[in-house]
């Protein structure tokens, strides 16, 4: 079956199989690579992640070290009038030290500002009505708390308030410690990161308040992120993670990687552009992919030329095969013409002379013999003057029929115009008897034609027969005496009265013929 389709076909399916494969393996190696790429900016996304959240917590934590420093200072001594230079000096030497610290306040209990690490402020400065301030009053907690972003109202900046409680000795709420770190300290860190145009890294806290971003707005600190996809993600999970959310800000489609702070209740986000991220690999990849489909169009169209081509090619060989078979055909008709007598259908005298001399040799060789028969339409000179010609060779024509009808179809068994209305039947392998036989066949097949002859004793067409019989001996025997035997033979017929065989004489009298 397979065998059957044409190579025109298979070569089809092979152009067509290297253009697809081109262009499949292709596609394939440009998603790997993009595969690759978004695997490699997931990992830096969660690299930056973890980085920002170990500052963030170190920020902090020596933030609350010189809180609790702090604390511990007062809780024992007291804020008397008599250490409060003391711990202004102290504080004053901590935010030295310390470049994330805007700056160290103590309060009261009512909330007066008591001492801090400004050069000067106003005595009767009250920040009970501060978040953190009312936290503390109201809670026991011992640890730090983070407060949300407020602008200072000493130094006018927006810092993050980190505050601890001070207890009087008998348990009491004494007042409260306060460190605030300087948002622009996150900025100018988080500045330094190389995150593409359109990455951005945030600090927010666990309730899901934006504590600082980048790309900065003013107006983005303190705002509620809770209706994110981030966040939701996050508060979920509570823990590292990984997605990708279009951001609700600015509709950006980023890959972000959020991390918990260890030691306290915020968290950071490291959000990498996807459309920044492929931009290179979509640029390669179009390029590239225009490459392989003008490399796959032009070896299809190459491919499709040369099947064309071959196609052609076989077109061209089957006509020339068609040509060569017709020609084989009209030759073999030309041959059968050249062969053949046109009036009667017999063989004509051409092809009697070829198969004459080559069954004689034959019989020669062979020592067996040959016979041949001689036959002649009696009257036939009448026939046409009465009938005409044209009725002389229809009658030819049926007397050749009747004669052919009779001829044995034995190999070598030939029936022959011999020339005008005289025939020839050559029977190699046959001895007189039969030869007679045959010759007395062909009459009486004539003779029941009954074409009327009204110029012949008969009344109708016959024919007479002089058949002879040869045994050829090498360099003694030649084909003219078998044919003068013959023709001696239908002489003899003619003159006995016509409508009648006769057998010829031997032409040597030393060698007998055999008679019917
Ligand atoms: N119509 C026609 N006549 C032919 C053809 N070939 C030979 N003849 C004629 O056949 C006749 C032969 O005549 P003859 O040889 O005198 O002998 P015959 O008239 O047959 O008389 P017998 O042979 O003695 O019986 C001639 O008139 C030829 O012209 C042919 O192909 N067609």
């Amino acid at each position: 079956m397979l065998k059957r389709l044409p190579i025109t076909f298979w070569a089809t399916v092979f152009v067509t199989l290297v253009c697809v494969s081109l262009v499949g393996l292709d596609f394939w190696r440009s998603w790997n690579a993009r595969a690759v790429l978004l695997e490699q900016t997931e990992r830096s996304a969660t690299n930056l992640a973890r980085a920002m959240s170990q500052h963030a917590d170190d920020t902090i934590k020596s933030a609350d070290t010189s809180l609790n420093d702090l604390e511990e200072r007062i809780e024992t001594d007291g804020m008397g009038p008599d250490r409060v230079d003391r711990l202004h000096r102290v504080m004053q030497d901590q935010v030295r030290a310390l470049p994330q610290l805007d700056g160290l306040y103590a309060y009261d209990a009512s909330g007066r500002w008591i001492v801090n690490s400004l050069a000067g402020f106003d005595p009767k400065a009250n920040n009970a009505d501060r978040e953190y301030f009312r936290f503390h009053r109201e809670h026991r907690d011992e640890g730090p708390h983070i407060g949300l972003p407020v602008v200072s109202r000493s130094s006018g900046k927006w810092v993050i308030p980190v505050s601890r409680r001070i207890d009087l000795p008998d348990g009491r709420f004494g007042g409260v410690v306060l460190a605030t770190i300087d948002i622009d300290y996150f900025r100018r860190f988080y500045a330094s990161f190389d995150i593409g145009i359109n990455g951005a890294v945030a600090l927010l806290s666990n309730q899901g308040v934006m504590l600082v971003r980048r790309p900065f707005r003013a107006q983005g600190i303190g705002a509620s992120i809770v209706d994110t996809p981030l966040y939701r993600a996050y508060a979920h999970a509570a823990t590292t993670g990984i997605g990708m959310f279009r951001s609700t800000q600015d509709g950006e489609l980023r890959l972000n990687s959020y991390r918990p702070l260890q030691h306290y209740p915020l968290f950071v986000t490291a959000a990498l552009s996807k459309e920044e991220a492929l931009a290179h690999w979509r640029r390669d990849t179009l390029l590239h992919s225009l490459g392989v489909l003008l490399l796959a169009g032009l070896l299809a169209l190459f491919g499709q030329r040369l099947i064309a081509q071959m196609r052609r090619r076989l077109e061209v060989e089957r006509e020339l095969r068609d040509a060569r078979d017709a020609l084989a055909g009209l030759n073999a008709t030309l041959e059968k013409m050249a062969l053949q007598d046109g009036l009667t259908g017999l063989a004509n005298r051409r092809q009697l002379d070829v198969s004459l001399a080559n069954e004689f040799s034959r019989a020669v060789r062979q020592g067996s013999s040959l016979a041949l028969a001689l036959i002649d339409v009696d009257h036939f000179k009448r026939f046409n003057d009465r009938y005409g010609h044209g009725a002389g060779d229809e009658c030819l024509r049926a007397v050749s029929q009747a004669i052919r009808q009779q001829t044995p179809r034995r190999p070598g068994d030939l029936a022959a115009r011999y020339g005008g209305e005289e025939l020839a039947i050559l029977l190699p392998n046959t001895d007189l008897a039969g030869a007679h036989a045959v010759a007395e066949r062909m009459r009486d097949a004539v003779e029941v034609l009954q074409i009327a002859h009204e110029d012949s004793p008969a009344g109708i067409v016959t024919i007479s027969a002089g058949v002879a019989v040869l045994v050829p001996r090498r360099g003694v025997d030649n084909i003219t005496n078998l044919l003068d035997a013959a023709d001696r033979a239908l002489y003899a017929a003619k003159l006995a009265g016509r409508n009648r065989v006769a057998a010829g004489e031997p032409p040597d009298p030393s060698r007998p013929l055999s008679q019917p």
